[in-house]
C-alpha cells in the first residue's frame, strides 16, 4: 500500500493557490510550451504520456496513474513508488477524473505547488479528450441497450480472432435469438420490447466474465464472444443465460410483468474459420435451436452429428 501523503481538489487549489504556503514556482514559457502540447492530442493516453513527459524538469516524478472509477479508465505512465499525492480534478463543476503521482521520497509543500500549476495546464485538455472518448464509446454502442453495435463487432471479431490463433487460445461465438419476440411487441408495444432488450443485455452481461464481449447483431439478435473457452465452456455459460433470461420478470405496466426466453447457437474457433463462417455455424445453430422448440442452446457437436440437415432461408 502506498501511502496517502495528501489529496486535493484541485478545481478549487488552482484558483486562488490560498491552501498552500507557497506558490507554484515554474518558468511561464515551460507553462505556456506545456499548454501548447496538451492541445495537440485527444487521445487520453497520448495526453497522460504528454503531460508525464513535460513536467519532469519542473517536478521529479516517479510516475502518474490517471483513473476515472465510473467508466473504468486508468491510464498509468512511469511506475508507482513509496509515495504518493492524489488530486479529484474537476472544473467547469465537471468531475474529470483522479490523478496520482508517485515518487519514493515525499513531496514538500513548494513541489504540492508546482505540481498544482502544472495541473492547472492539463484539465481542459483532460476534459475535451474525456469527451472526445465519450463520443467514441457511443459510436460503436447500441444506444438502446449499450451492447457493441455492428461497427464494434466487425472490428472486434477479427482482432479476437487473430489474438486467439497466436496465444493458441480457445474463442467461442454464442448467437441469441429472443423467442417470439414480435409477440411481446404486438401483445405490451413497442417500448415494452426495447425494455425486454435492455434486460436481456443485463442479464447477458451478469452471465458472462469481464473479458467477454457482448453485441447487437439485429433487432433481437445478440452476439456474445467468449475468449479463451473452449465450447463445453461456451455451453455452459450459454445456458446460463439462457436460465437467467427465462426467469426475468420486467416490469410491462405497474401491475404486471412480463417474461422472455432466448435461443442460442453457439460455435467454437476452428483453424479454417473467417469471421463470417465463425458466425455462419452460430447462426446454423441458432437455427437448429429455434427448430427444437425454442428456449434451448445448441452446439457444434450436435450439427456434427447430422442433425442440422435443413438450411436457413
Ligand atoms: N421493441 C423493439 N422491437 C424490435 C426492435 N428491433 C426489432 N424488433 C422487433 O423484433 C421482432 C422480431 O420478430 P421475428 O423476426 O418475427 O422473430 P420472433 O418473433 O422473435 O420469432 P422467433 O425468432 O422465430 O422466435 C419484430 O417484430 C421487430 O419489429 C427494437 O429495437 N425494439
Amino acid at each position: 500500500m502506498t501511502p496517502l501523503q495528501s489529496s486535493g481538489q484541485v478545481g478549487k487549489a488552482i484558483a486562488p493557490f490560498g491552501e498552500l504556503a507557497f506558490k507554484p514556482d515554474i518558468r511561464p514559457d515551460v507553462l505556456f510550451r506545456l499548454t501548447g502540447k496538451l492541445q495537440s492530442t485527444l487521445e487520453l493516453p497520448l495526453l497522460i504520456e504528454i503531460f508525464f513527459k513535460n513536467i519532469q524538469s519542473s517536478v521529479s516524478v516517479d510516475g502518474i496513474s490517471y483513473r476515472v472509477r465510473e467508466r473504468q479508465i486508468v491510464v498509468s505512465q512511469g511506475r508507482t513508488s513509496a509515495h504518493s499525492v492524489n488530486y479529484e480534478l474537476s472544473t467547469h463543476g465537471d468531475k474529470v477524473g483522479e490523478l496520482i503521482f508517485f515518487r519514493s521520497s515525499r513531496f514538500p509543500e513548494y513541489e504540492l505547488a508546482n505540481i498544482e500549476g502544472l495541473l492547472s495546464t492539463l484539465l481542459h485538455p483532460l476534459r475535451n479528450a474525456l469527451l472526445y472518448q465519450e463520443a467514441l464509446d457511443a459510436s460503436f454502442r447500441d444506444s438502446l441497450t449499450g451492447a457493441g453495435n455492428r461497427v464494434a463487432l466487425d472490428r472486434t471479431l477479427d482482432r479476437e480472432i487473430e489474438l486467439s490463433r497466436r496465444h493458441e487460445q480457445q474463442l467461442s461465438l454464442l448467437m441469441l435469438d429472443l423467442d417470439n419476440f414480435k409477440s411481446i411487441n404486438d401483445q405490451h408495444g413497442h417500448s415494452s420490447g426495447d425494455a425486454v432488450l435492455k434486460e436481456t443485455v443485463r442479464a447477458i452481461t451478469d452471465c458472462m466474465r469481464q473479458t467477454d464481449l457482448c453485441f447487437r447483431y439485429g433487432g433481437e439478435e445478440f452476439l456474445i464472444l467468449l475468449s479463451n473457452a473452449s465450447q463445453a465452456d461456451a455451453l455452459i455459460v450459454a445456458d446460463r443465460i439462457r436460465e437467467t433470461i427465462s426467469k426475468l420478470l420486467i416490469p410491462a405496466t405497474q401491475t404486471t410483468t412480463m417474461t422472455a426466453t432466448a435461443s442460442i447457437g453457439c460455435a467454437s474457433l476452428t483453424v479454417s474459420d473467417s469471421r463470417q463462417s465463425l458466425i455462419h455455424r452460430a447462426d446454423l445453430a441458432l437455427y437448429t435451436a429455434k427448430n427444437r422448440g425454442r428456449n434451448c442452446v445448441v452446439g457444434e457437436a450436435t450439427l456434427s452429428q447430422g442433425l442440422m440437415k435443413e438450411k436457413r432461408q
